[in-house]
């Protein structure tokens, strides 16, 4: 991994993947770092996020994945954020703490969903008793309101947060609401933070914003394509980039319709990739075979400007 430098441009969300009878596979975690980096050129990961399950997993697992990511990661990818949120504040001060000693490149918080803070001082007070338990990594939050139901704007929750969370570093910002995202890059005037983008099917109207990155699941397949559309927008040749978002939108639109979720992103990564990642674990459930062979078939249609 690369110390101190500074994140920008694509984070895969990594899948959890899992043996068929849903325990966690580490055993194919030193393959997934390989694909990403030789065939996605995608060499930041966000691990134990929505797309990891992070949630569905228990306390030894999250601290052998993120383990396991640090560990095959270390000369080959960039940064390994570890998502460490959850609705008990102990556990997730302790997943902080290993995150820290493992040596993780940023640790994320989700804000707590089933009793959730009301307001900005609710929410500050539950990150800096995590965050401050890795004094020295730097530290996300991660927005992602459709799954939380907590929708405090950002905007408003940036306002001095540096002085309370000393190791506040950006957001991971999985909302629709752009005009909130340029609110908090126009008060980013010295640019000490980093805001990445989570909404993969509108990423270049983030862009186009000033945000300066993206997590999201489909850099896991489509981080390549996706890395052209950042190049392209950087030139500038906005034509080619947004016929790059239109592609990766077409296939989302289509997928989207049929239900997507974490376990369709498990599936599709597979055939992708050939890595098997396995179920989900549940309430979600496996892709249906219809799913699969209409996704496939889709992706396979695709017609992109490179050529492939
Ligand atoms: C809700 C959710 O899982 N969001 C992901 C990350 O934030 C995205 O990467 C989406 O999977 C993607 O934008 C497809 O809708
Ligand atoms: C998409 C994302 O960032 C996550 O899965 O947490």
């Amino acid at each position: 991994m690369t110390p101190g430098k500074k994140l920008q441009g694509l984070v895969a969300a990594t899948v959890t993947p899992m043996t068929p009878d849903g325990q966690i596979n580490l055993s194919v975690i030193r393959q997934y770092v390989d694909y990403l980096v030789s065939e996605q050129n995608v060499k930041n990961v966000f691990v134990n996020g929505t797309t990891g399950e992070g949630l569905s997993l228990n306390i030894q697992e999250r601290k052998q994945l993120a383990e396991e990511w640090v560990c095959q990661g270390k000369d080959k990818l960039d940064h390994v954020i570890i998502h460490v949120g959850a609705l008990s504040l102990p556990e997730s001060q302790e997943l902080a703490r290993h995150a820290a000693a493992i040596g993780a490149s940023a640790i994320a918080v989700i804000a707590p969903f089933f009793f959730k803070p009301t307001n900005k001082g609710e929410l500050i007070a539950f990150l800096q008793k995590v965050a401050s338990e890795a004094p020295a990594v730097p530290f996300y939050y991660y927005h992602i309101p459709p799954l939380t139901g907590v929708t405090i704007r950002v905007e408003e929750l940036l306002d001095g947060i540096k002085e309370q969370i000393p190791t506040f570093q950006g957001v991971k910002f999985s909302d629709t609401d752009l005009l909130d995202l340029a609110q908090c890059i126009n008060k980013n005037e010295r640019e000490q933070f980093v805001f990445l983008y989570g909404v993969d099917e509108q990423l270049l109207s983030a862009l186009a914003i000033g945000a300066n990155g993206a997590v999201g699941s489909t850099y896991n397949y489509l981080g390549r394509k996706t890395n052209l559309m950042l190049q392209a927008f950087a030139k500038p040749d906005l034509a080619l980039a947004q016929k790059y978002q239109f592609l990766t939108g077409e296939f989302l639109n289509f997928v989207i319709k049929l239900g997507f979720g974490v376990a369709q992103t498990k599936a599709v990564m597979t055939f992708v990739s050939g890595i098997p990642m396995g179920p989900p674990r549940l309430p979600l459930v496996d892709a249906s075979e219809e799913f699969i062979v209409k996704a496939k078939a889709k992706l396979d249609s695709i017609v992109w400007p490179d050529g492939d």
